[in-house]
């Protein structure tokens, strides 16, 4: 194909612009099209919840399926998923409590997952999000609760032993670390790398590797390993790309995890009963008895009844009744008919169960 000449340019930037006129104004009528809906919802309930997680991950599976390209699928959908933001922010911006300090893997979740214009608020602990949502300060919570390299984060899982609150959705994020230094730090120089605990784990073998002599510092967060290399000349900071940009930082070598698809999963927990998207998962945690064949019992009906199910951990019980506890996750929603008939059938074989919620699995 030849190089479009000056002329072609200027006809193809003309172009551009009317499409940007149309977009503009295509958004404008979305918005108040989200509007009207907000009133509608507010008129029937006074107290109503305008966001719906179930209808968002409709629209975004409905955006992708539609997607012919040149788009990537996932790019068209991130774009959806800030218009969505934009719109409900426009009645009420969604306020989200995440385990913090800013910079975090889990602020980069909230974000993928409620988009830019929810207010998103660093809390210092996990139990601290769970507070912070059951008191109702902020409409929802992130938490993360697995890692693909490093397994269970079991903070999250026993929060909810003691929690009412619901799961409602979950988002998945490709973590990628980076060794970073400050302007005044002097690279070959350094002694000591800061990180969380979690963070060393999922790149241990790059630092055997490269740094075999340098002290690793465990701190409770990455954001908060990039803030303490700013004053120091001779330390680094493994840390992702928003604790970089906060901070700062420079970066040394990139993406230095050991797996390349190393990802974590995070939790958003609410007071909401999310109904059905048509691609939902359920969470459970339940307690047998301790006795011979209790694990085959509780799994026995999801392998009859063919539930698909993600992900099963066992936690030591905290008290007399919670003997063994299992956290299960399954494809399928509480309103499913055979989804019901197993939960039916676990509850008559265990000592307690507990659901945590059916939510829209993670679209982005
Ligand atoms: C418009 C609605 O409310 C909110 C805004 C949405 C949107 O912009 O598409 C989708 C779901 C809700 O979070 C709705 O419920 O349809």
């Amino acid at each position: 194909m030849s190089k479009p000449n000056k002329q072609d340019l200027s006809l193809l930037r003309d172009r551009i612009d009317q499409l940007d006129g149309d977009i503009l104004r295509l958004i404008s009528e979305r918005a108040e099209c989200a509007r009207q809906v907000a009133e509608t919802k507010t008129a029937s309930d006074p107290d109503a919840v305008f966001y719906r997680p179930e209808r968002e991950a409709q629209v975004l599976r409905r955006v992708m399926e539609l997607n012919q390209g040149p788009l990537d699928s996932e790019e068209m959908a991130r774009l959806f998923r800030e218009i969505m933001s934009a719109c409900l922010a426009l009645e009420q911006p969604v306020k989200v409590a995440y385990l913090g300090p800013e910079g975090t893997f889990t602020q980069q979740a909230a974000l993928k997952h409620f988009g830019e214009s929810a207010i998103s608020l660093p809390m210092a602990a996990i139990d601290e999000v769970f507070r912070e949502v059951e008191a109702g300060a902020v409409n929802y919570g992130v938490v993360p609760v697995e890692n693909s390299t490093e397994g269970v984060i079991n903070h999250t899982l026993d929060s909810f032993m003691d929690s009412s609150l619901h799961i409602c959705g979950e988002v998945v994020l490709r973590i990628h670390h980076h060794l970073l230094v400050a302007d005044t730090t002097l690279k070959d120089k350094v002694s000591r790398i800061y990180s969380h605990p979690q963070s060393f784990a999922q790149c241990r073998k790059w630092l055997d590797a490269h740094f075999p002599h340098a002290e690793r510092v465990p701190v409770s967060s990455n954001a908060e390993a990039a803030r303490l290399v700013k004053s120091e000349w001779h330390s680094a900071a493994i840390a992702g790309d928003m604790a970089a940009k906060l901070y700062g930082l420079t970066h040394v070598a990139e993406k230095i995890e050991d797996r390349p698809d190393n990802s974590t999963r995070f939790l958003i927990i609410g007071n909401q009963q999310v109904p059905m998207s048509g691609a939902d998962k359920t969470s459970l945690v339940v307690a047998m008895r301790n006795q011979p064949g209790a694990l085959h019992d509780l799994l026995e009906p999801f392998h009859r009844h063919q539930i698909d199910l993600t992900r099963l951990e066992t936690r030591p019980s905290r008290t007399g009744v919670w003997n063994y506890v299992f956290f299960i996750d399954f494809a399928g929603h509480l309103d499913e008919p055979r989804v019901a008939a197993v939960l039916d059938e676990v509850r008559l074989r265990a000592s307690e169960l507990k659901v945590l919620g059916s939510y829209p699995q993670g679209v982005l």
